[in-house]
């Protein structure tokens, strides 16, 4: 069921990311600008997902970046600044080589398909959904997904273990849930 929305989300993602990556970005620094002192954890972006570099340059508080540690286990954040160097990383995606660790308060979450309840489909390791529950379980925590309004579906299939999201940004503009 999750496999074969995943393979139908990359389709339309691909189509939208040609289409609109800066106006998802603008929305996306209007967003965090309620937020401005918060450690703020985004990604580096692969395949075909928005940018949320540029974003994430305007914020005022301290950057991370998610690094696996291994399959199975939450994501942990390595501290980062635009700039700064970086390291091949598991799954295609670089990561900092400075190793201090940073546990954020806000992140900006990839994601391959949305639904009106703030559900979301990812690539499928559960690393959000593990990482959202611990940071969840330990203080308070803004999770905004980011991603084109093509991407929204009537419902993603979800389990017992997926962590909604409180924001999704879009080139549409914020919502919240
Ligand atoms: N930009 C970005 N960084 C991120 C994530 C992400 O979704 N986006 N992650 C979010 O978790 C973590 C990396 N996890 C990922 C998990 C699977 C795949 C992926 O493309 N999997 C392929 C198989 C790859 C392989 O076998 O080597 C696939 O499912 O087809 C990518 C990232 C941390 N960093
Ligand atoms: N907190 C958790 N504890 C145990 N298993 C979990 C937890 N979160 C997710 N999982 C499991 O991880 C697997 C992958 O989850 P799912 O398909 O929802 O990933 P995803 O949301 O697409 O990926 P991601 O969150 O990395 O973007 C599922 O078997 C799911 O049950």
């Amino acid at each position: 069921m999750k496999e074969a929305a995943r393979q139908a989300a990359f389709a339309t993602r691909k189509l939208a990311h040609a289409r609109d990556e800066g106006a998802a970005s603008s929305a996306l620094t209007q967003a965090l600008a309620a937020y401005p002192d918060q450690p703020l954890a985004g990604y580096w972006p692969i395949r075909t997902e928005p940018d949320p570099r540029p974003a994430m340059t305007a914020h005022h508080g301290p950057l991370c970046l998610p690094v696996v540690v291994v399959p199975g286990q939450p994501l942990v954040f390595r501290r980062w600044h635009p700039g700064a160097a970086m390291e091949p990383g598991a799954f295609g995606a670089p990561i900092p080589q400075d190793k201090t660790e940073i546990t954020p308060q806000i992140l900006i979450v990839p994601l391959l398909a949305f639904d009106a309840r703030g559900y979301r489909l990812g690539y499928g390791g559960g690393f959000y959904d593990r990482t959202l529950q611990a940071l969840r379980a330990a203080g308070p925590v803004i999770a905004i997904g980011f991603t084109y309004g093509a991407q929204e579906r009537t419902e993603v299939p979800t389990d017992a273990t997926d962590q909604p999201l409180d924001f999704i940004v879009t080139e549409a503009g914020i919502r919240a849930f």
